[in-house]
């Protein structure tokens, strides 16, 4: 195994000192180390992160592989200064059985560039009728601990109920996509001002917050583990910071484009803000934004949804929901929040990978723990180039948007992943 010495870099925004990578692990910081069989690596002007963990990734292989393969993904993941993903159940195969959620692990160990940590299904077929084998992957090779419907709410409560009480036994997580189907029909955008304007129908607040009202309650109930996805509201944000104050288990997420982005975006008609949840408006975005800082909102997960693009440059009503995120979510996280790196370290990496059980991820770098690190360079801004994504699809909203912040260098497990903001391979 390779050495590295990353030399005068400041670990999560503290004084400038040296990292020495060895085997695998951190193996000495301090000012003045020395290691002569060691690659040099500048770190003058750069942040030492944890790797960060992406809570909330779509690689859509097996069944899409136009769209994203759990290689590009794992490559657009690592650019983005990425060490581990959790790969969404929303694939076709639908990832519902022991041997899919395998197939998606074993992907993630071939490509090597992240580790993929497969989410199984809550249902057969994300069909919400009948609970899917969660024991049989718990117990396979993809040791599946976290289970989601997403793209799909799981909306019978009994079936909800049922899937916490089985869960609970190996302290899995249920993740809730919290969207009540019959508040949501036909829905293109959320319910408001601009929607009334435009003329196209509502995905109102309430059609989240009543969910996930409901299931903090079940959660509660059972005394099971509950993780919310993608929260978007003001509303959802009140239940939830009530729900934790009495002690219910439940984490929730927030995505870089909920932080940033309103919907006045879909006066453009551009179908490339057309996302589940919608976009909010400023309020939403206000009470978003406290929430993480406050810890109501554990975690920034991408919710990266690549789309092929023939399902996304066609009619608004027509294409398919959801955005590109993990080559940008560091940057969003940055303009939103400043640098306050320890911040961006506990919501981007330390939290997701505790709320996963990720045991390797999610450590600031210090001597002994494993080397899953990233580096970034706070001084750059950069304009995204659709094209130069290593995604294979395009449909990111930050399109000739100039942003802060590049990933110089990313290491899994010691071995680098990106070197001078290039994907190693
Ligand atoms: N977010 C989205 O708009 N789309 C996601 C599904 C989801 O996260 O609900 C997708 O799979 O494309
Ligand atoms: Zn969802
Ligand atoms: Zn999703």
């Amino acid at each position: 195994m390779s050495a590295y010495l990353i030399t005068n870099v400041s670990v999560v925004g503290g004084a400038p000192t040296d990292l020495l990578i060895r085997d695998g692990v951190v193996a000495g910081t301090g000012t003045g180390l020395a290691a002569p069989d060691a690659t040099a690596v500048d770190g003058t002007g750069l942040v030492a992160l944890p790797g960060l963990v992406d809570l909330h990734t779509h690689l859509r292989e097996p069944g899409r592989e136009d769209a994203e393969t759990v290689e590009s993904g794992s490559r657009a993941a690592a650019l983005g200064g990425y060490t581990a993903v959790c790969a969404m159940a929303n694939t076709s195969p639908v990832a519902d059985t022991a041997g899919v959620v395998e197939q998606v692990w074993r992907l993630g160990r071939e490509a090597g560039l992240v580790d993929v940590q497969p989410i199984g299904a809550v249902t057969v077929g994300l069909a919400g009728e009948h609970l899917a084998e969660l024991g049989a992957m718990a117990d396979s090779a993809a040791r599946v601990r976290i289970f989601s419907d997403d793209g799909h709410c799981v909306a019978d409560p009994r079936l909800m109920r049922r899937a916490l009480e089985y869960v609970k036994a190996f302290d899995g997580i249920i993740a809730q996509h919290a969207e009540e189907p019959r508040l949501t029909e036909g829905a293109q955008m959320h319910e408001g001002e601009v929607s009334t304007r435009l003329g196209l129908t509502g995905w109102p607040a309430v059609a989240e917050e009543a969910i996930i009202a409901r299931d903090v309650l079940l959660a509660e109930h059972v005394g099971s583990r509950l993780h919310i996805c993608h929260v978007s509201t003001a509303g959802s944000v009140e239940v939830l910071r009530q729900a934790k104050a009495r002690g219910v288990r439940v984490t929730a997420e927030v995505t870089p484009h909920h932080l940033l982005l309103t919907d006045e975006k879909a006066a453009t008609y551009d179908p490339v803000y057309k996302v589940n949840p919608p976009l909010r408006t400023d309020s939403d975005i206000a009470a978003l934004r406290a929430a993480l800082a406050e810890g109501v909102i554990d975690v920034i997960a991408t919710d990266h949804a690549p789309h092929a693009v023939e399902d996304k440059e066609c009619e608004w009503a027509y294409a398919r929901p959801g955005m590109l995120g993990l080559e940008t979510a560091l940057s969003i996280a940055l303009d939103v929040l400043g640098p306050q790196w320890d911040l961006i370290a506990e919501r981007m990496s330390r939290a997701p990978a505790r709320i996963a059980g990720l045991a390797d991820h999610g450590h600031d770098p210090a001597p002994g723990v494993p080397a899953n690190l990233t580096l970034v360079d706070p001084a750059v801004r950069r304009t995204i180039e659709p094209a130069e994504l290593a995604s294979r699809s395009r449909n990111t909203p930050y399109a000739r948007m100039t942003l802060p912040g590049r990933i110089v260098a990313t290491f899994l497990r010691g071995e680098p992943t990106v070197l001078d903001g290039k994907a190693v391979k």
